[in-house]
């Protein structure tokens, strides 16, 4: 969604804040006419730099509203969760993905989702859980730190490995060893896929899908991508479908077995959709948390004070080998408010992902607009809303933190999102993040290679806001 935030591919967060709040209080004005002939790309620059509380911009004939701020954000996606419950498909996802899965809208998207949300609650309990299969991650991804012998590497690769992992194990049953090649595949899979969209090329192929379609280029081979992944979980279907075992169902795909085997006549529950589905997640899964654990050890690197806090306070409450739990984070404020502080400031999503109006829909922020306008959450004008947060450009754990060193939440902390169709890995990326932070950390401080001594803080744009590539230190202590 960062494509156009500010013109330019590398860019500082503050930068990008402040010149949306300082103009921030400008009077509303919708969009005037002659700006419908201003290319989206422009909008989009206007909107994250002047934005009021609502902007309207137009994509063609289709209205794009544009809620910035906690206020309106949280008016949209909470008070008209369900108004704003569509996602609309732009020609490249709908080439890729078809309207199935998560990526759905209406009847079947919510039967999808449902069965997700409570597919991943129920895997979530029990001794071999969702948390066991993190913690057992949690502890390869440390063996692996430890071979580099406090040497400097790239943090990267073994990050998406071990994520990419969790996730694999939720769907398929299994994790994978770090040399298989499917398993690598499947992770440069989703990546060229997440990215795509952002760039140029898959610009040119929401503008001219019919042409594209047919000409070579970049976009060809994410579609070789996208079908390896459709096979590689169809695969895996066929495996599970020849060993299945109705009455104990081990991860998300066996679960999907025994919902297409009930009658309904309203049942969206198929074997196209569960593929999707299994897709939607390891899109969903992997990327996201990767990147936000990347920019947690940077951070680390950039403010040593706040590490070492972290890792006395760890030090104090749990022992040498004890397994951490998502649960000891409650006798640890000070690293949960760091975890928190992380997703704030990194905005890894950094305006959201676009919704689209299902029914025609009035608001206390927004008189009036129809059925089929899409809506943009503006998360970013959220996690940094200078109404909310102290000092939004600052990271500052304190900003979860009370006078007593309490952990305290902040309402316009929504990384996440809200409503009907918040982030559904919400409760699996919060534990991924809390279990893994806490482990690395505990068994390494992090420094920067010698000879370095600059932390760049800076972005690179695309759907998902990440760190440029760096080394770091794992020391043992
Ligand atoms: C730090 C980690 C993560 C962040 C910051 C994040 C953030 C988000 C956001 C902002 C949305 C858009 C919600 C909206 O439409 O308003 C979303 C949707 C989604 N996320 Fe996440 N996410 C994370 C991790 C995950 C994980 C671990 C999974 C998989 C288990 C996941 C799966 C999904 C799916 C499938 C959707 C689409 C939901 C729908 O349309 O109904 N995410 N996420």
């Amino acid at each position: 969604m960062g494509l156009f935030l500010n013109g330019s591919a590398h860019s500082s967060r503050e930068e990008a804040s402040r010149r949306c709040w300082e103009l921030k209080h400008l009077a509303p004005a919708p969009c005037p006419a002659a700006f419908r002939r201003v290319p989206f790309c422009l909008h989009y620059y206007l909107m994250y730099t002047c934005s009021p509380y609502v902007y309207t911009v137009w994509m063609g004939q289709t209205p794009v509203i544009v809620l910035n701020g906690y206020k309106a954000v949280k008016d949209g996606l909470v008070s008209h969760s369900e108004e704003f419950s569509g996602r609309p498909l732009t020609p490249f996802y709908r080439d890729m993905m078809g309207e199935k899965g998560n990526t759905s809208s209406g009847h079947t998207w919510k039967q999808q989702r449902r069965f997700g949300m409570m597919t991943l609650r129920s895997l979530g309990l029990g001794k071999k859980g969702l948390e066991h299969r993190i913690q057992e991650e949690a502890r390869h991804l440390v063996q692996i730190f430890a071979t580099e012998k406090g040497e400097p590497f790239d943090p990267h690769v073994p990050i998406v490995h071990a994520v990419a992992n969790v996730i694999c194990a939720v769907v398929f049953g299994h994790r994978f060893s770090n040399e298989d090649a499917s398993f690598n595949r499947l992770i440069k899979a989703v990546y060229f896929v997440i990215y795509f969209q952002a760039t140029i090329w898959g610009r040119m192929y929401d503008g001219f899908p019919k042409l594209m379609r047919h000409l070579p280029g970049p976009h060809q081979q994410v579609f070789e991508y996208n079908d390896f992944m459709h096979n590689l979980v169809k695969n895996e279907v066929q495996t599970h479908k020849e060993r299945w075992e109705e009455d104990d169902p081990q991860d998300l795909i066996d679960f999907y077995l025994i919902q297409i085997t009930k009658d309904d006549p309203s049942s969206t529950f198929n074997e196209d959709n569960m593929v999707q589905t299994v897709v939607d997640l390891l899109l969903g899964g992997t990327e996201t948390t990767t990147t936000t654990l990347c920019w947690a050890l940077l951070y680390m690197l950039k403010y040593p004070d706040i590490q070492e806090k972290v890792q006395k306070e760890m030090k104090a409450v749990l022992e040498p080998s004890q397994i951490i739990h998502y649960e000891d984070r409650k006798n640890l404020p000070y690293t949960n408010a760091v975890i928190h502080e992380i997703l704030r400031y990194s905005n890894i999503t950094s305006v959201g992902a676009p919704r689209q109006c299902v029914k025609d829909t009035t608001s206390k922020f927004f008189t009036s607009f129809p059925k089929g306008t899409i809506v943009l959450p503006n998360l970013h004008s959220v996690v940094y809303d200078l109404e909310h947060w102290e000092n939004p450009w600052k990271f500052n754990p304190h900003h979860f933190l009370d006078s007593d060193g309490n952990f305290v939440n902040n309402e316009a902390f929504l990384p996440f999102s809200a409503g009907h169709r918040v982030c559904i890995g919400e409760q699996m990326a919060r534990t991924e993040l809390f279990i893994f932070f806490a482990n690395l950390l505990r068994a390494f401080t992090f420094r920067l290679p010698e000879g370095v001594n600059e932390v760049n803080l800076e972005y690179i744009l695309g759907a998902i806001l990440q760190p440029h590539p760096y080394r770091l230190c794992a020391v043992p202590w």
